[in-house]
């Protein structure tokens, strides 16, 4: 016999402390249908309870969580016993897992590897299971699953759902069983629940977290009437007890219960093997987002009845069934601030800056606020824990603020007086929601600073064009310049059709651009009558930013081709305080002035010598490049002709590399025209 080992006390510390922790997260969850963690923390902390009893087996007890279903039921509901019990299912999130089930089920069924077994295929509706008594065709009793063996009595509350028939019907001469435990799902449609919390919240009402607990919450009241006023409906996908009539397989189950009047999910379907249940589980993932109520995985189910037996249950779950689960939607995270970010229309929205969190595979960091109003009904404040949504393509959203978080450090937020973009006083028109910026060029004039900053003669940002600008400033992640060297990747991968590749080239052109030209950067701030030849000319005459902004009007007169107006224009732009905001965001992100290599050479060596570039180079831009070219006498021309004397061939050179080749051009590398200019490579 193996030696007893010794448990180290820090995990039987750890143990306990989790048990507590989900039963106290079962308690809010079952009883109050009022978590306070999403379903994502909660299965964390159930699978490392789980992994520490499957390393220690003796820490196992009959009353440990992983051992147990739901909750038991509330003492002010009539208790109902389940003649069979009602267990949860063991989950799954990958197909892995899921393989691993196809395989242990034919191991326990002694099958060969290969063998192919039947599966229905069922959307795993979203809400709470219920176990419905027929009687010679009338419904007798109905009941919650409680903690598997005992559920609550909600007879009355069942009655008033509409889909649910008192009396049981047959068609297709179907003979009536004599006793039917018909078990479904009851659940509330997404657009049902958010009216629901709307009007909750409208009257000071705790939201619910999800449809599940909306569904939960509905269901479980003392008083039909108000059951009775909640919009639930229910798919039914098995039954219990069954007299005088015989099922043989779960296919045959859901194909006959809505003969007797049982409405089952139109998506159920029967495969033949397990690789058809995985292709299922990826198609009904893509329709997910588009169905009316909420589904979190698939369920697959053994369909033949008899190897149910064989296979039978263990304490939580049985063996022939699995639910493969699809990615989380909900997160629990920290509201960090509350900024406000200026639409096209010139409404102004709140947006909520989140502490960054996985959600299903993406990163999310912001979460929209809609309005003022919505930000004081759903109380959300700087500081707060919330419960976050994400749902396809949509930008994500606050369910609810987890108040029993609550530190009371939080901060309300306070709509500013004044627009983020460009300083004019916001207003709101009576009974409107929304606060506006009433100047009424503010979106775009910013959209077009942003294309000027980053244009070939400004700062020479690639791939920064319109369609990234407006969804910059549409996302209130660019509310001026200076934000553009704060973006990080994650925020660039929330722009629409931006996968890691772009994010990451666009991330890096922005940091690239930080190394510039006082005239470019001049040129680039937008200042009114400073073009690229008045920038020019100001960086050549005060060679410093700071003796520019210190200027007087006289000092920037004195400067030969800058005319009074420019002048003006200069002086009144360093003097405005959001200007200056602008130029030290910009300063403190990194900005740095080289030497105008334009000014350099006094010989221009170049001289009627054209140049072709095709393909990147990796010491410079096209740009830089062309500039360097021109300094030195040379012109640089955009497409290959006899006149051209060199081609410098950069990385995957394009077109104009072939073309070259035909006519016999000279070629050179990234190296030899780095010698050529006077550069050592
Ligand atoms: N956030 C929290 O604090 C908290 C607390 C407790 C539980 N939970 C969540 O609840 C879940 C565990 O609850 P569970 O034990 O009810 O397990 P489950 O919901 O993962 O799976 C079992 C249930 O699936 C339902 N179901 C839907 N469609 C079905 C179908 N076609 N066939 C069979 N069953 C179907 C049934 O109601 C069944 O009881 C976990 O996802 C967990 O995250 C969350
Ligand atoms: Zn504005």
């Amino acid at each position: 016999m193996a030696e007893k080992r010794e448990i180290p006390p820090e995990v039987i510390e750890r143990v306990k402390k989790l048990r507590e922790e989900i039963e106290y997260h079962n308690y809010r969850y079952y009883v109050l249908d009022s978590p306070v963690i999403s379903d994502a923390e909660y299965d964390a902390l159930m699978r490392e309870l789980k992994e520490l009893e499957a390393k220690y087996p003796e820490l196992v007890t009959p009353d440990s969580p992983t051992q147990r279903v739901g909750y038991p039921p509330a003492k002010e509901f009539r208790t109902v016993p389940h003649a069979i019990p009602m267990l949860s299912l063991d989950d799954a999130f990958s197909e892995e897992e899921v393989l691993d089930f196809d395989r242990r089920v034919k191991r326990f069924l002694n099958l060969p590897e290969d063998q192919d077994i039947e599966y229905t295929v069922e959307p795993k509706m979203d809400g709470l299971a219920v176990e419905l008594v027929y009687e010679d065709g009338k419904f007798t009793v109905g009941s919650t699953r409680g903690d598997g063996y005992q559920g609550e009595d909600v007879t009355n509350n069942l009655k008033t759902i509409k889909s649910i028939p008192l009396r049981l019907f047959s068609t297709d001469g179907l003979p009536i069983p004599r006793l039917l435990e018909a078990r479904g799902e009851v659940f509330m449609k997404k657009e049902d629940f958010k009216k629901l919390n709307e009007e909750r919240l409208s009257r000071g009402e705790p939201p619910f977290a999800n449809p599940r607990n909306a569904a939960a919450g509905s269901l479980r009241q003392l008083d039909p009437n108000v059951t009775a006023q909640r919009p639930l409906d229910i798919y039914f996908y098995g039954v219990g007890r069954v007299e005088g009539y015989e099922f043989k397989t779960q296919w045959e189950i859901l194909q006959t219960l809505p003969k007797w009047g049982l409405k089952v999910n139109p998506y159920v379907r029967l495969v033949k093997n397990i690789r058809e249940a995985i292709a299922y589980h990826h198609e009904m993932e893509k329709i997910r987002e588009s169905l009316p109520y909420e589904i979190d995985g698939i369920v697959i189910k053994v369909n033949d009845l008899s190897l149910w037996e064989k296979l039978g249950t263990k304490a939580r779950s049985p063996r022939y069934a699995l639910a493969y689960k699809f990615p989380p939607t909900q997160v629990t995270t920290q509201v960090l601030d509350i900024i406000v970010q200026v639409g096209r229309t010139g409404a102004v929205t709140p947006v909520a800056i989140l502490k960054p969190v996985q959600v299903g595979g993406v990163i999310v960091s912001r979460a929209t606020l809609h309005n003022e109003d919505e930000i004081r009904r759903k109380d959300v404040r700087i500081g707060d824990w919330v419960l976050v949504q994400r749902a396809g393509e949509v930008i994500p959203e606050i369910v609810m603020v987890i108040k029993e978080r609550r530190t009371g450090n939080e901060k309300p937020f306070k709509m500013p007086e004044v627009c983020p973009v460009c300083g004019t006083k916001l207003v709101r028109k009576p009974g409107e929601a929304v606060w506006r910026c009433p100047n009424r060029g503010c979106y775009g004039q910013l959209v077009r600073h942003i294309l000027h900053f980053a244009s070939r003669g400004a700062m020479d940002i690639e791939g920064l064009g319109t369609k990234v600008a407006e969804a910059l400033v549409d996302r209130g992640l660019v509310q001026d310049v200076g934000d553009l060297y704060y973006l990080k990747v994650e925020d660039l991968l929330q722009l629409p059709g931006f996968a890691l590749k772009k994010a990451r080239n666009l991330y890096e052109a922005i940091q690239r651009s930080k190394k510039t030209t006082l005239a470019r950067f001049l040129y680039a701030l937008g200042i009114r009558h400073v073009g690229e030849v008045a920038a020019q000319l100001l960086a050549k005459h005060f060679k410093s930013l700071e003796a520019i902004k210190k200027a007087s009007m006289a000092d920037l007169l004195s400067v030969p081709g800058i005319g009074p107006e420019a002048a003006r224009s200069v002086w009144e732009w360093f003097r405005n305080e959001r200007n200056l905001k602008t130029l030290e965001k910009l300063l403190q992100a990194g900005i740095t002035f080289e030497e105008e290599a334009e000014e350099a050479p006094a010989e221009k060596p170049l001289e009627g010598k054209t140049f072709v570039f095709t393909g990147a180079l990796k010491s410079m831009t096209r740009e830089e490049a062309k500039r360097r070219v021109q300094a030195l006498g040379g012109r640089v021309a955009s497409s290959v002709s006899r006149n051209v004397d060199y081609v410098v061939v950069g990385e995957n050179p394009g077109s104009k590399y072939d073309r070259a080749r035909a006519l016999g051009l000279k070629m050179i590398n990234e190296e030899e025209f780095l010698k050529l200019i006077g550069q050592k490579p």
